[in-house]
């Protein structure tokens, strides 16, 4: 029981947007997909949803393919920074069309939520500025039926307060009624205590997917001599590395409490420290 992708790919002419992407989301579990900018989120929640062609691989949900898969494709949903709203449509018809393509979309939570983020439902769509649009969006999203939520950028234009709300509505609506989150966002000091797992995705290919407490349990920030580091650093896995005089710095993952030579001190880190070493000098030449 999981949305599965496998060998996922795309390509645009030569250039590889996501290449063989393997990953495995699992019922009820909040995922971030953290990458930089251009790095292929989008790319991959467009393919999930069936909305863009892939070049080559599988998605499917308990075996079976979303590809034009209406039935299927019922449990997925993606709120996306694409305006698929007719902009002269009200929001409170919006929400009764998406009650009529989604049978039990929660009306009386979207009028609470439409409330508390002071989202005034007369308003045409067109007419909302770009961060009640973006509020639009996750309302349907927190109220829409589907077993698995895609949320691309769902904070993109919200002030703190509304920020803060739209965390705790997420954590609220997930504690009544489990269901799969997938957030795609930069905003990862945020996020990062809502996660159960995290998967960081780089210039289109996956370099990290896994529960964030495992992750954080064994990544660590490593300073010492250069010639101590120098002779321990081999044990581990090293994300980035600076020297300075006779001091070396580094970010690495490790399995295990292997001991330290002495002179190395060892801090913990937040995602976003890791998150920077694993994706550090990713544009492209
Ligand atoms: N149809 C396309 N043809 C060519 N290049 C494309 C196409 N669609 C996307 N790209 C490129 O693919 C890369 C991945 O884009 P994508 O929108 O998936 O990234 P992203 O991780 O969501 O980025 P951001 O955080 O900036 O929104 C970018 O370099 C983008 O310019």
């Amino acid at each position: 029981m999981a949305l599965t992708i496998t060998k996922l790919t795309k390509h645009a002419g030569r250039k590889m947007l996501l290449h063989s992407a393997n990953l495995t989301f699992e019922p009820e579990t909040i995922y971030g997909l953290l990458g930089r900018n251009g790095a292929g989120k989008s790319t991959l929640l467009n393919m999930v949803a069936d909305r863009i062609p892939r070049s080559s691989g599988e998605i499917t949900i308990d075996g079976q393919s979303v590809h034009e898969n209406d039935h299927v494709l019922q449990r997925l949903f993606l709120a996306s920074e694409d305006n698929l709203y007719p902009a002269r449509e009200r929001v409170s018809s919006l929400f009764k069309i998406t009650k009529q393509l989604y049978g039990d979309f929660d009306v009386d939570y979207a009028d609470y939520l439409a409330k508390a983020f002071g989202l005034n439902t007369r308003t045409s769509f067109g007419r909302l500025s770009t961060g009640y649009r973006t509020i639009f969006k996750d309302i349907v999203a927190l109220c829409v039926p589907a077993d698995y939520i895609m949320l691309d950028e769902p904070v993109l234009g919200l002030d703190a307060g509304h920020r803060e709300l739209f965390y705790r509505e997420l954590i609220t609506t997930y504690a009544d009624r489990p269901r799969t989150f997938i957030i795609a966002t930069h905003l990862i000091e945020e996020v990062e205590t809502i996660l159960n797992n995290v998967i960081v995705i780089n210039q289109g290919q996956i370099k990290l997917a896994e529960p964030v407490e495992a992750l954080m349990a064994r990544s660590y920030r490593l300073a010492g001599p250069s010639d101590a580091m120098a002779t321990f650093l081999p044990n581990v896995k090293v994300l980035s590395q600076s020297s300075f005089g006779h001091e070396t710095r580094a970010i690495v993952t490790m399995i295990g409490s292997p001991a330290l030579p002495e002179g190395i001190a060892k801090q913990s880190l937040s995602l976003q420290d890791l998150f920077v070493a694993l994706t550090e000098d990713s544009h492209e030449d």
